[in-house]
């Protein structure tokens, strides 16, 4: 086994491409309050279809599965990801995003790369690979709205409030760990040193997908 908790350890491996996603110019923007709304708009578009792979990704995990142990973490990720889909079409309605507008929505090559890129190491590896590329989407909001909550609390007319709180809540930062518990306990299972090279590639290129998520949304506002 490593040293640090294999979470940590993919975290230090892919120490820059982490600070270039959780501190993106994106977010920085988001946080003073001056993030273009096409920005967001465009953002809250291609997440909506993020979100139909990613629930893709869950029952992926299911599939999985050795243990039922894990069938249920899968299922509640799945469920997690619907309920947050549900949340994210009323949050796309007040930004005058309509169910028609998100459904006719074309997927951008960004949400293409980083939905199917996550699919594929799930297919291609084990539980462990799609835990891995999954975890910077769960574990890396979590850190991004930390960061970003006293800007709301600082501001409650703050544009942004509504993101931010959800990802800062207390039951959204508790899921963020239940992810971290579940990759350390997939890691005790299957972790090998020699399995760190390609569980590190796996982590890093979903970490840098993500930044090109942010940076999606800064290019559609030109
Ligand atoms: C690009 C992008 N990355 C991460 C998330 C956050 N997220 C997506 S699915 C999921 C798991 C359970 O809901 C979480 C936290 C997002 N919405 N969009």
């Amino acid at each position: 086994m490593t040293e640090l908790p294999l979470f940590d350890l993919l975290k230090s491996q892919a120490a820059d491409h982490w600070q270039d996603y959780t501190r993106h110019e994106f977010l920085r923007q988001m946080g003073h309050g001056s993030l273009p709304e096409a920005a967001f708009r465009e953002y809250l578009i291609q997440d909506y279809l993020f979100l139909i792979q990613f629930s893709r990704a869950y029952a992926l995990a299911a599939y999985k599965s050795r243990e039922f142990a894990d069938i249920r973490a899968a299922q509640d990720g799945l469920a997690a990801i619907v309920s947050e889909t549900d949340l994210h079409v009323r949050l796309c309605a007040r930004w005058g995003l309509s169910p028609e507008d998100l459904e006719a929505a074309e997927e951008h090559q960004s949400t293409v790369a980083y939905t199917r890129f996550v699919l594929d190491a799930g297919m291609s590896g084990d539980l462990l690979d799609l835990h891995v590329a999954l975890a910077p989407c769960v574990i890396g909001y979590a850190e991004i709205a930390q960061w970003l909550a006293p800007a709301v609390e600082a501001n409650p007319e703050h544009p942004y409030a509504e993101w931010i709180s959800e990802y800062a809540s207390e039951e959204y930062q508790s899921a963020a760990r239940a992810a971290v518990e579940q990759i350390e306990s997939l890691g005790r299972r299957s972790y090998t040193e020699a399995r760190l090279p390609e569980l590190t590639r796996v982590f890093s290129t979903a970490t840098r997908m993500e930044s090109a998520f942010w940076q999606m949304g800064l290019d559609a506002a030109g």
